[in-house]
């Protein structure tokens, strides 16, 4: 049985401060080694404006980003999802998780497909991703040696059609690297994540970044780990660190032949591309 760690960060402007973050949480993996280990989403640079974004963006397969990770996953021995990074996509950059498997080779990619373009009541007040994303146009499911992933990102969790999506073309984890806002992560975050988890009979795998960042935006943390049943099985809820589950297969299995919901469903998902 696989075990898998959620990184809690505190990600700044810059990638050499980040580096240095994602260095000493990977120097704490628990004893127990993690096979897959999952970064929030914007890790790499966070809260300090476009020009910012634009200065860290990496066309896919270079750049100091992903030759880092793709030596970090090597190093580890673990496969790496790399929360989001901003991936360049025309004139404009995707906000793409990245999955390395242990030998460092970059295995899958997804690119968000829900901007947020939201007021909020915080500091912030107006979200406007779209601005500056490109939104993706695809839905994407991958095989690894721990059960088959479902990608989604940190919006996405709004949509419960991609995820019904994401379950019906055979997903047994789903990931979630988020900047959840600390005000609508207090309201909405472990209900989301839950909801998901039990409607999907999927583990829900969802780092989140915490704290306050450079342009004063604040992110509400709780990174956690929920299985099929809907429980939290393990979560960091404050301060940067690491939360650690075994998945349990057969028990997924379980819950799914108990209930099996997927083959009462009388509704059928479309994806519509843009
Ligand atoms: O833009 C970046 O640098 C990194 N990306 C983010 O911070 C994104 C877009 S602004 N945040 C979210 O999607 C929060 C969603 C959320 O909080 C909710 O659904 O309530």
């Amino acid at each position: 049985m696989a075990t898998v760690s959620v990184l809690q960060m505190n990600s700044g402007a810059t990638w050499a401060e980040n580096k240095a973050k994602v260095e000493a949480l990977f120097a704490q993996l628990p004893a127990a080694r993690p096979q897959l280990v999952l970064l929030p989403e914007a890790f790499s640079c966070f809260g300090a404006g476009e020009a910012n974004i634009r200065q860290h963006a990496e066309p896919l397969g270079q750049g100091p980003v992903q030759e880092y990770l793709s030596a970090l996953a090597k190093q580890h021995n673990v496969w790496v999802l790399a929360g989001t990074l901003p991936i360049l996509s025309g004139t404009r950059y995707a906000a793409a998780s990245l999955l390395f498997n242990a030998q460092g080779a970059q295995c899958a990619r997804y690119d968000k497909l829900h901007l947020f373009d939201a007021a909020v009541a915080d500091n912030t007040k107006q979200y406007r991703e779209s601005r500056y994303t490109q939104p993706g146009s695809q839905v994407r499911v991958v095989d690894t040696p721990f059960g088959r992933l479902g990608m989604a990102i940190c919006y996405d969790v709004r949509f419960p059609e991609l995820f019904r999506q994401l379950r019906t073309e055979g997903a047994e984890l789903i990931s979630l690297p988020s900047a959840f806002t600390k005000v609508t992560g207090k309201a909405h975050w472990d209900i989301l994540i839950r909801a998901r988890a039990i409607e999907n009979q999927v583990y829900m795998l969802a780092p989140n970044q915490w704290g306050e960042h450079a342009d004063g935006r604040e992110t509400w943390g709780h990174s956690m780990i929920v299985d099929p049943w809907g429980v939290v099985v393990a979560q960091q809820s404050s301060g940067e660190g690491i939360a650690s589950a075994t998945l349990d297969m057969k028990a997924l299995e379980a819950v799914r032949a108990n209930m099996p919901v997927l083959a009462h469903n009388r509704f059928e998902v479309r994806f519509i591309h843009e």
